[in-house]
């Protein structure tokens, strides 16, 4: 029987090498095939922060189901039309955590098994999500590939393109052949393929469309899962099979135009069967030993089988909206009982519970002999950045939260549906955690920012005396070989002028000596015997003289081969102080690396430090604020709460909490309890401590958008704004104010805003708040009420923008980003105004001095802030009545390196096209 050798199985790197003739089928015993998971507790990880992910090395793990998210780039209309908001998800890969916006506050985090940005290759998702589980069925496993999401969200871009036009974009099932055809010998294995349609409870064949009511048939015995009247095609080459999907895609087209559907309101399958030969254990050892050589003939090669099955799930936006968008009830019955069947599979099946629902949809009937068990399984998630979608992409995210939470529910807490949910979300379960251990998180983190100081002084200390050690040696060394070379030099020079001046004295002797003897010999006028005596002189004068010229010669050419080795001598000594000099250089350089090294730690640490400051404070209110409570409910409990408020408040933070669950009291119904008009009446009660308590009670309502509403038409806007002019209280005022900036999300809502005289109020709050947060939620209320066409000029006139600007004194990047959001916000819609032709001069934000603060900000280091004030620059360059002060406020040169280095592809786009388009920063770029 198969053991799941799961611990060596590690992203498809590595292959176990198990050899099984068939894989458990999910029916054959799940609780025995899922409990047999080689996991202890050192399977799983824990983060720091004490949520609990998927091990790295359980990818492979059988009837685990991991899940893959995957965000798709935003597409052209997407650029455009959201091109000033933030995507309603952010990716943080290294952690395989999600966060999703709910608001410009807040934010929830999931996490995942894998977390694929928009930059991921489709190789890379094939290897995360896809390569375990086609190694897995080439070892004779069945396994599932998924993929669920909204419609447009990647589904068929992730397991279906063909890559025909670019070979990268290669998606799942290509690439998953490709594998299998490399891994398999055709000359004793065999690949067949069905590809089939799920629609409406029917299944037809993608290959031939004709055959459209398959039934799906199941070995009672074995519990394979088998369709007999599906086409099965053999597949022997990587052509024949593009081809045949090819014609499926096709099929599918076709059919559903005829059905007047969309593709993604069917489940698209393609099932790829491997036959592989394997050589018995028995026939090789009886061959071995040559005992009978007829054994290894008669005996049957043993078969290994493995299925993998790929499935385009339907549109996951489908499923709560029957009746809308043009499709059937009937249609959105059958996709929510096929998906909601697929999820309640899993469930049984991680809850070992002995009854799996197969029979509820075809599509888990379909699936049945393939996930679970001994089946590996992966499910991608598939999701779109933009904000509109916020609601389906929640919804998708949930559907992927149910699957990867549900493995680690059974180590966790046997199943005990509160710690389900919680587990579910990562921000949550932090937030119990620090009810309990704000104190200690509070110590660890001293301990902490003690061991980074010590550790920095610690570093600090050694790069500046390696730096020391550096620039010494390196000063020794030079010296050294100057030194050494002005000595050579002398030397040689000395040398060479004691060489020089001994061949002078030499020759001038030889030529004292010679002059001697011919003024010798020209004396006398002689008679003919003598002459004769004289010429045999002359002869041998002759030949000394020759001899003597031959000795110079060879003085000379000694002397001269002594100059040309001393020049060598120079020559190598020059080589070698250069050598010197650039290994002088190096080690500069090699110091200028160690300082900025230096100066990168020195500036890690100011972050660490303003870090862990914010966290302080961060934990000091959360302290207060729960000793506060804790005081509170000393003191009996209701002393002055009244009991139902009180399980009002808890109610809220539990909905809060637990955002999906099915049974949460809706807020409809804890209004029929208490009452909203009785919790509002409690914002003008006497006592602090039950304002306080009760704003934010109404702060965390306001915080869900469905019941904004109510709360304004129950006066709710009203008494937060009277709040805000009567308490002197910072807690309310913050609070307050965070309600507000959550009720000006709304048009409407906006427009109370600054008809109850909101902006004034709004406005002194901001002159008199010291602490940041307050501020951050005014400057937030602000920018929201900047975003409105309608308010412009009313909000500049009552001080709008300057209390805006005026909130920058804090320098808390969070303020800043808010602010920075409100210029945004409030330069679009002058720019919209001004292309109407219904606003006309130069900017109300130059107006009142906005200018400068964001030519100053424009490279801010903070993303958010600079993301913002690069927009504002943007919208304001658009209107030629402001070219002039943007050239002389040096905003120009922020567009210019804007269109230039701007990350975000849309803003340089949209930059650079400013530029060109005002003919004043064309005439300024061409001026300089
Ligand atoms: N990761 C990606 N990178 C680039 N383009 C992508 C990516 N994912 C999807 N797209 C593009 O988005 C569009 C929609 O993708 P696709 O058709 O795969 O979505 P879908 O979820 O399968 O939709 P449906 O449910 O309607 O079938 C296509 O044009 C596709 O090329």
């Amino acid at each position: 029987m198969a053991t799941s050798g799961g611990g060596s199985y590690r992203n498809g790197t590595h292959r176990n090498s198990l050899k099984v003739d068939r894989p458990f089928s999910m029916n054959s015993n799940p609780k025995t095939s899922v409990k047999s998971k080689p996991l202890s507790s050192s399977g799983l990880r824990r983060s720091s922060t004490g949520s609990i992910g998927a091990a790295k090395d359980d990818a492979g793990v059988p009837g685990r189901v991991r899940v893959a998210v995957r965000l798709r780039p935003r597409n052209t209309e997407e650029l455009v039309a959201d091109a000033d908001f933030a995507d309603c998800v952010e990716l943080q890969p290294e952690l395989k955590r999600l966060k999703l916006r709910k608001n410009n506050w807040d934010s929830d985090t999931y996490e995942f098994d894998e977390v694929l940005t928009e930059f991921a290759s489709q190789k890379r998702v094939y290897e995360v999500v896809a390569k375990p589980v086609v190694e897995s069925v080439l070892d004779g496993y069945n396994g599932t590939i998924m993929a669920y999401g909204q419609t447009g969200t990647g589904k068929t871009y992730t397991l279906g393109r063909l890559g025909e036009e670019d070979t990268a974009a290669r998606g799942i099932m290509v690439r998953a052949m490709e594998d299998i055809l490399a891994d398999v010998s055709l000359e004793t294995d065999s690949i067949s393929v069905s590809y089939l349609q799920l629609y409406m409870e029917t299944i037809q064949d993608l290959l031939d469309p004709a055959n459209d009511n398959i039934p799906i048939v199941e070995d009672s015995k074995t519990g394979d899962v088998s369709l007999p009247g599906a086409n099965l095609v053999e597949i022997r080459d990587q052509k024949s099979f593009v081809e045949l999907l090819r014609l499926g895609e096709a099929h599918r087209f076709a059919a559903n135009t005829k059905l007047n559907t969309e593709s993604s309101r069917s489940h698209a399958i393609l099932m790829v069967h491997v036959k592989r030969s394997v050589k018995g254990k028995h026939s090789a050892l009886s061959s071995e030993k040559g005992s009978n050589l007829h054994m290894k003939t008669l005996r049957p090669a043993i078969v290994r089988k493995g299925k993998l099955v790929v499935v385009d799930l339907a549109g996951s936006e489908r499923i709560d909206k029957s009746g809308s968008e043009g499709h059937t009830l009937e249609e959105a019955k059958s996709i929510n009982l096929s998906l909601s069947a697929l999820g309640k599979c899993i469930n049984a099946l991680a809850e070992n519970s002995v009854h799996v629902p197969v029979r509820d949809s075809k599509l888990t009937r379909l699936l049945k002999d393939s996930f679970g068990g001994t089946a590996r399984t992966s499910l991608v998630i598939t999701i779109g950045p933009s904000p509109r979608h916020r609601g389906e992409t929640a919804s998708t995210i949930m559907f992927g939260q149910r699957t990867t939470s549900i493995f680690w529910m059974m180590f966790l807490c046997a199943g005990t549906s509160i710690v389900w949910f919680r587990a579910m979300k990562v921000e949550n379960m932090l937030k119990l955690k620090e009810e309990f251990d704000y104190k200690s998180l509070s110590r660890g983190l001293d301990i902490q920012l003690d061991k980074l100081i010590s550790e920095h002084e610690r570093q600090q200390k050694a790069f500046e005396n390696e730096i020391e050690r550096i620039t010494t040696e390196a000063q020794n060394r030079i010296s050294e070989v100057e030194r050494n070379y002005e000595d050579a030099l002398e030397e040689e020079r000395v040398k060479y002028q004691r060489d020089y001046m001994e061949s002078i004295k030499k020759l001038e002797e030889q030529l004292v000596k010679n002059q001697q003897k011919h003024g010798f010999e020209k004396v006398p006028v002689r008679s003919e015997d003598d002459c004769s005596a004289l010429t045999s002189n002359t002869e041998s004068s002759k030949i000394s003289a020759v001899e003597e010229v031959s000795e110079l010669k060879k003085l000379l050419q000694k002397e001269s081969l002594l100059r040309k080795a001393a020049e060598e001598e120079v020559n190598s000594l020059k080589s070698q102080l250069a050598q010197w000099k650039r290994s002088e250089a190096s080690g500069n350089s090699e110091i200028i690396k160690l300082r900025k090294m230096l100066e990168d730690e020195a500036l890690q640490k100011e972050k660490l430090e303003g870090e862990i400051a914010i966290l302080h404070s961060q934990l000091l209110q959360i302290s207060s604020e729960a000793d506060e409570t804790r005081r509170r409910l000393d003191r009996g409990g209701s002393g002055k709460v009244p009991g139902d408020l009180d399980s009002l408040f808890s109610q809220v933070k539990l909905q809060q909490q637990e955002p999906g669950n099915g049974e949460k009291a809706s807020v409809a119904k804890l209004f029929e309890q208490v009452g909203l008009q009785k919790i509002l009446s409690l914002l003008e009660s006497e006592d602090s401590d039950l304002r306080i308590h009760a704003v934010k009670v109404v702060a965390n309502l306001a915080a869900e958008e469905t019941n904004q509403e109510k709360i304004v038409e129950a006066g709710g806007l009203t008494s937060l704004l009277m709040l805000l002019r009567s308490s002197e209280n910072e807690t309310i005022h913050r609070v307050a104010a965070g309600a507000i900036a959550n009720l000006a999300m709304n048009e409407t809502n906006q427009e109370l805003i600054m008809g109850q005289g909101g902006i004034g109020l709004l406005s002194i709050t901001a002159a008199n708040a010291e602490d940041p947060q307050t501020l951050r939620m005014v400057a937030g209320a602000i920018a929201n009420l900047c975003g409105n066409d309608k308010l412009q000029m009313k909000l500049r006139g009552e001080g709008g923008i300057k209390a805006l600007l005026g909130m920058v004194r804090c320098r808390h990047p969070d303020v800043l980003a808010q602010v920075a959001r409100g210029i945004a916000n409030f330069a679009k819609c002058e720019s919209r105004a001004s292309m109407q032709g219904t606003k006309t001069g130069r900017s109300l934000l130059i107006e009142d001095g906005a200018l400068p603060w964001i030519v100053q900000n424009a490279n801010n280091e903070a993303s958010p802030i600079r993301r913002h004030i690069e927009l504002a620059l943007c919208h304001l360059a658009q209107h030629e009545a402001n070219a002039k002060d943007m050239i002389s406020g040096g905003a120009l040169w922020e567009l210019v390196r804007i269109s230039r280095d701007c990350s975000r592809e849309d803003i340089r786009t949209l930059a650079h096209r400013t530029l060109t388009s005002c003919p004043a920063f064309q005439a300024e770029m061409r001026r300089l």
